[in-house]
């Protein structure tokens, strides 16, 4: 299982530009005005080789003060509960505030790791106006600027130390997560197929209260449906019903094999959709998308290869994803939905002896070599699948730093197209011999 570091502190302060720092990646909507990340912001992020997920708590909806002390300290008691290690961001420029101190008080209770870290300090002069939140009560900070990066690798060293070990947990049954955004239909869904009222099913949203794993038997085969949302508290789940759907996505994909990735029809396969897509496959893990409600959808005859290609198009470049169709109100097709998944977790765990991987992949390449680079010839001599829980495999060559992302991407359709990987990611990595 992998950790989870969220991100809490008043807004402004800085939490997204640092996020976007830590997953690299130009993501959350940084702007001057306080509060302007609307989304939640979670990605996968590594240091010194230790994986870890980040939750950005950003996403207040500008309003009255009072509104926004309110949400803050929802949201820090949510990261509490489900995060392994916390980032309490405050701002040198404006020093301790108010709400600062509020969320201090909750987080001198928690007996989780927290990290005080003093943004903004963009020059030593600013390193010595930190000591000031030494007032907060939580011991030692950090100072960093996240806008030049200083600071930063010290504290990522003393976060990854506390992190738990992110090696993939030994799961004598193979875990199935249901997931999407709130409303989707993921209750009901597990409902039908365990057919009896464990889940309570409403048509409030965020009233899935149960969190137990629940052990399904289905085609000779037997696997845990994962759902680990941990502590739900009914009245902070009305209120900030898209940050809990997003923790327990989160711990949810980091502890399953497969994730049957739930969206409703009506609403369509947006950004919040996309973003759990993201983080299966950054993980690792074998997806199957579910359309559900579709008995809701005005059918044209083409409307499955439509709305098929339309989801390709959002997932690109990953597109050997299975897409199901169905209708959890009607029953319709959710064992299709099991059986798709067990096929995925089987391509997921499959091994391709070397022998067999090098007589396809080695005529295939000798036939569309790697182009030449800068002159140069590369010569991929062999290959082999290496012994991880997931696809991952290993082409040996004189030149592997020659070989671009086109010729990997190819190699990697080649070996989706002879051994049948869809639904899994799968990463090839070029190594000198
Ligand atoms: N000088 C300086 N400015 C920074 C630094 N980090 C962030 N900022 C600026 O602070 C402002 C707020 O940054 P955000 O990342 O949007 O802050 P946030 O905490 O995510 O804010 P909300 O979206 O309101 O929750 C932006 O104008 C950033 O450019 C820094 O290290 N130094
Ligand atoms: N028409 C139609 N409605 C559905 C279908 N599946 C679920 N619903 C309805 O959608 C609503 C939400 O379903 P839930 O199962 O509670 O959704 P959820 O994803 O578990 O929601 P959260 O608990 O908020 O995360 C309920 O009113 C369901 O009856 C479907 O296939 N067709």
């Amino acid at each position: 299982m992998g950790a989870i570091v969220a991100i809490v502190g008043r807004p402004n302060v800085g939490k997204s530009t640092f996020f976007n720092r830590l997953i690299k990646r130009r993501e959350a909507i940084v702007d001057e005005v306080s509060g302007v990340t609307r989304d939640r912001h979670y990605g996968k992020s590594d240091w010194n080789g230790k994986e870890f997920s980040v939750i950005d708590t950003g996403g207040y909806v500008v309003g009255s003060d009072d509104i926004f002390e309110k949400e803050i300290d929802k949201q820090v008691e949510l990261a509490i509960d489900e995060a392994d290690a916390i980032i309490f961001m405050v701002d040198v420029e404006s020093g301790v505030t108010g709400m600062d101190e509020d969320v201090a008080k909750l987080l001198r209770k928690v007996d989780k790791p927290v990290f005080l870290t003093v943004n903004k300090v963009d020059n030593t002069q600013r390193v010595a106006d930190a000591v000031e939140f030494y007032s907060l009560g939580l011991g030692e900070y950090y100072t960093v600027s996240s806008i030049n990066g200083s600071g930063t690798g010290e504290l990522l060293d003393a976060l990854v130390e506390v992190l738990p070990e992110s090696a993939e947990e030994e799961s004598e049954l193979p875990r199935f997560a249901v997931v999407g955004r709130p409303n989707a239909g993921k209750s009901s869904f597990i409902n039908a197929l365990i057919g009896e009222e464990r889940y309570i099913v409403t048509d409030i949203a965020g009233t899935t209260r149960d969190s137990i794993d629940t052990k399904y038997n289905r085609f000779g085969f037997e696997f845990n449906l994962v759902d680990t949302a941990g502590i739900r508290r009914k009245a902070k789940v009305k209120e900030d019903l898209e940050f809990y759907s997003v923790m327990r996505s989160v711990r949810s994909i980091e502890h399953c094999d497969v994730c049957l990735l739930v969206f409703d029809a009506t609403r369509g396969f947006d950004g919040q959709v996309q973003n759990i897509f993201w983080l299966a496959q950054r993980n690792n893990k074998g997806i199957v998308i579910l359309v559900n409600k579709w008995d809701l959808v005005e059918k044209e005859t083409n409307s499955v290869r439509d709305y098929t290609k339309a989801i390709k198009k959002q997932i690109e470049p990953f597109t050997d994803v299975p897409i199901v169709f169905i209708s959890v109100l009607n029953k319709q097709r959710i064992f299709k939905a099991i059986e798709t998944a067990v096929e995925v977790y089987k391509n997921r765990s499959k091994r391709v002896p070397t022998r067999k991987l090098n007589d396809v992949m080695l005529t295939i390449i000798e036939k569309t070599p790697p182009p030449a680079y800068k002159g140069k010839y590369v010569k991929i001599k062999f290959c082999t699948q290496l012994p991880t829980p997931y696809p991952q495999f290993a082409f040996f060559c004189n030149l592997p730093q020659y070989v671009r992302d086109p010729y990997k991407r190819f190699l990697e359709n080649q070996l989706r197209e002879h051994f049948d990987f869809t639904g899994v990611p799968i990463t090839i990595f070029m190594r000198k011999k």
